[in-house]
């Protein structure tokens, strides 16, 4: 799987916000960049599929050849972290995970029980399937909530400043964690980021939007 951006360029209005031509490799993460208002977050919606007016753009976005543009934003096989873990609060890690997984695949909630305890144990949080997701930790939800992303089976993986609300210490733990979980899955992904230090850890290719 590896992630193409052909000659993309996203307007605003009739005005050019960014130009890109990049491919993301399978299992490579690469780190947008570059000052407020440069479009690192129009970039991500353009590929998500969520752009919306006054934006447009030309070029293509495709997953292993794969043109995106003409699939609505369910269909895309992209998945999306951001800032906050945005887990449903009332429902428990179980539920909020079972809730992504694709019903076609599955088809019984007992098969996709015995999933989520899979995805758990690989990654040895199995004390977490019943807790209700407000009685974990910021960085444990972090957690929970890649997992729910992943559990989608996503095609490709797009983090909005997903580590910006931990502190240092567990900012460079979860987001180990978190490159480690796409590299093994062999997903390519992209992080925007203020943090230099994210895009060194993240090390793939980098890339610095400017204002405009
Ligand atoms: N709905 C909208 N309507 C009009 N302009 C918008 C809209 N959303 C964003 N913009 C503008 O488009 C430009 C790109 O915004 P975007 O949010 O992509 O920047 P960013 O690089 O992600 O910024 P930040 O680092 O502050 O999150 C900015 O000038 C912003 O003000």
């Amino acid at each position: 799987m590896a992630l193409t951006l052909r000659e993309l360029e996203i307007f605003k209005g009739s005005a050019l916000l960014l130009s890109l031509d990049v491919t993301v490799d399978e299992g490579e993460i690469l780190t947008v960049m570059g000052p407020s208002g440069s479009g690192k977050s129009t970039l991500l919606q353009a590929i998500a599929g969520h752009l919306d007016t006054p934006f447009s753009f030309s070029g293509s976005i495709s997953i292993d050849g794969t043109n995106l543009a003409s699939q609505p934003p369910h269909r895309r096989g992209v998945g999306v972290m951001f800032q906050d873990a945005l887990l449903f609060e009332h429902m428990t890690v179980e539920q909020n995970i079972m809730f992504a997984m694709p019903s076609a695949k599955y088809q019984t909630k007992s098969r996709k029980r015995e999933a989520v305890a899979k995805l758990l144990h690989a990654v040895e949080l199995d004390e977490m399937q019943h807790r209700v997701v407000t009685t974990l930790s910021g960085g444990q939800q972090s957690r929970i909530s890649l997992l729910r992303t992943l559990a989608a089976e996503p095609q490709a993986v797009l983090l909005d400043e997903p580590f910006s609300k931990l502190d240092t210490a567990l900012r460079q733990h979860i987001r180990e964690w978190t490159f480690t979980q796409l590299r093994e899955r062999n997903i390519p992904a992209l992080l925007v980021t203020h943090d230099s230090a994210d895009a060194v850890s993240a090390g793939g290719q980098a890339i610095e939007l400017s204002s405009c």
